[in-house]
């Protein structure tokens, strides 16, 4: 049993979403937030799109900001994170035969006011995204920032029940793609995250 892996895959099976809050080490959590502020600087940063070739960059869905990660051009904290990645793949691999075989990873910067409006993350064209990751870089979040991550589980026959989490800055969140509608709200100050989505 792996202690960081096994809780998110458990919260997955009995909750719909699994939450790791010391997925990376504060130390890790700046050096990532350093480097997607360097990116920033550097000019790298596109308006997100919406859709299927994600062409479309509609503000009034979402407003973040974004830059994929490619493992060939890394700096050595991204590494660190994509191995991290590769290690909880495996590990879901062996436990819960899902099969995956890839993954993909963009910094997200939300600025103030933006948001991402209820969406589901599989794309009719795109059912190889099995689980959406998102991994937060913010520090000292406070819940009067905003910038929740609103997620909406179905409950067959029931009322949906609606579960808020926190950006705060180390914490991991994985849910199924093709599953769960989630939404961020607006935060009062630049939101940083790193999201992807493991994939078949
Ligand atoms: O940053 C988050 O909390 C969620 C981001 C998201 O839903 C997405 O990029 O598809
Ligand atoms: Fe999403």
């Amino acid at each position: 049993m792996n202690p960081l892996f096994e809780p998110i895959i458990d919260g997955i099976l009995t909750d719909g979403y699994g939450i790791a809050d010391a997925f990376l080490s504060p130390g890790e959590t700046t050096a990532l937030a350093d480097q997607l502020h360097r990116r920033k600087e550097a000019g790298q940063f596109r308006s997100a799109g919406v859709g299927n070739q994600q062409v479309m960059v509609e503000k009034a869905i979402r407003g973040d900001e974004i830059v994929w990660l490619d493992e060939a051009t890394a700096a050595p904290a991204e590494a660190t994170f994509l191995q991290r990645i590769g290690a909880f793949v495996e590990y879901i691999n062996q436990t819960c035969y899902l099969g995956l075989r890839d993954y993909e990873f963009h910094y997200a910067l939300y600025p103030p006011g933006t948001f991402y409006k209820r969406h589901l993350d599989q794309f009719r064209s795109d059912s190889r995204r099995k689980l959406s990751v998102i991994c937060y870089l913010n520090s000292n979040w406070q819940p009067t920032d905003g910038g929740q991550l609103a997620l909406y589980l179905p409950n067959p026959g029931g009322i949906e029940h609606t579960v808020t989490v926190e950006p705060v800055g180390g914490r991991l969140i994985c849910f199924e793609s093709g599953r769960l509608e989630h939404e961020v709200l607006p935060a009062t100050r630049d939101r940083l995250s790193l999201t992807g989505w493991l994939k078949v």
